[in-house]
């Protein structure tokens, strides 16, 4: 028998980020290759044109099999939120010449604010959500706070990005493939504060799993360039290609909320930004990114980890970053 579809919510879609990731949400690569999709498509009216195109593309595109039976492409938040099982927020305002932290901050704490009103008054009971625009975790904080009926453990943030950008690095150093490197963490914020952790991750080799420590075999690589370059990442990539990561991150949200919903594979975790509990003493009520593994739809922060000197700086120097995000975002409420 069919399956029902999946409301699937892409806020700016119109932007770099949403025409890699429609696409794929369309192909399965999201929610598997039987799971049929109504795609809801959201951008501002300035970009409305652009959006029909993208909606007269996806129409166009013989390959977007899961799209029947539609695609919203809207300006109107409210239709955009009507009825969505996953929101996947793209859509913020961008840091512009001259502009302050403060100003970046208050236009996304607005926006966030008024996307939580219109997912809580109108998103299916259960729905998941995802933001992914900057700044992702507090923006994240501040979709929680204005949706308090959408459960907490249903809103997160995309630290998967740095995670495979993490596992890609392993990757290229060690000459293996990428998907035999498992269990990087990335902690904290997704900013050049975050912290990419190898200490548990592991590689499978013929003669079984090797720890990555022990195989790298050169901790200065590993606590100074290798930090640096996931941290730095995708600053990179927006100077090389004067334009976002659009494609690594439109990917790593299908692998984000895939995991989320089908589950992570067995002895394997992932890297998501989710509420803190107050686990690994990280203070309680931060969007944080944890080591998580996740089954039957709920994630799980993977516990008893140790942490060791480096590791616990690390972890405490992001973490008082989004004290100071979280300060700043709720300064621009009042
Ligand atoms: N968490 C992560 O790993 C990553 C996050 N990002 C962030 O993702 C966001 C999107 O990046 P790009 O697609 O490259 O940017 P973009 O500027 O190409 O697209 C953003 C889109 O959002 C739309 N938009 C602005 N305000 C909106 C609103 N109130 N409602 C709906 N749509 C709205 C814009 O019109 C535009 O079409 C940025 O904030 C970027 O910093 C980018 C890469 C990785
Ligand atoms: O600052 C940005 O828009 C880029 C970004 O988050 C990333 O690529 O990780």
């Amino acid at each position: 028998m069919a399956k029902d579809p999946v409301h699937v919510l892409v806020t700016g879609a119109a932007g770099q980020i949403g025409y890699a990731l429609v696409p794929m949400i369309a192909r399965g690569v999201m929610l598997g290759a039987d799971q049929p999709v109504i795609l809801h498509m959201l951008d501002i009216p300035l970009a409305a044109e652009a959006l029909n195109g993208v909606k007269m593309e996806l129409i166009s595109n013989n390959q977007n099999i899961l799209l029947r039976p539609g695609v919203v492409a809207t300006t109107d938040v409210v239709e955009a939120c009507l009825g969505v099982n996953i929101a996947v927020m793209v859509g913020g305002f961008p840091r512009k010449e001259g502009m302050e932290r403060k100003d970046v901050m208050s236009k996304n704490v607005s926006i966030y604010k008024s996307q939580a009103s219109a997912l809580e008054s109108h998103a299916a009971a259960n729905c998941k959500v995802l933001v992914v625009a900057n700044p992702a975790n507090t923006n994240a904080l501040i979709l929680k706070e204005f949706a308090p009926s959408i459960p907490e453990k249903n809103i997160s943030c995309l630290t998967r990005l740095d995670h495979n950008r993490a596992l890609g690095q392993v990757s290229e150093r060690l000459s293996v493939q990428v998907s035999d490197v498992k269990n990087v963490i990335i902690w904290g914020n997704h900013s050049s504060t975050q912290y990419p952790d190898v200490t548990h991750a592991t590689v499978k080799t013929s003669v079984g799993k090797k720890a990555v420590k022990e195989l790298v075999a050169d901790d200065a690589w590993l606590n100074g360039e290798f930090i640096s370059t996931v941290q730095q990442r995708g600053a990179a990539i927006i100077k090389a290609r004067k334009f976002s990561s659009a494609l690594s991150a439109a990917s790593s949200a299908c692998d984000h909320i895939r995991d989320w919903v089908v589950g992570t594979p067995e002895g394997t975790w992932v890297s998501m930004g989710v509420y803190s509990d107050g686990s690994y003493d990280v203070p309680a009520g931060l969007i944080y990114s944890f080591p998580v593994t996740c089954k039957n739809g709920e994630w799980s922060i993977v516990q008893g980890l140790s942490i060791d000197e480096f590791s616990r700086s690390k972890l405490d120097k992001t973490a008082e970053e989004l004290s100071e995000e979280k300060a700043l975002a709720y300064s621009c409420l009042v």
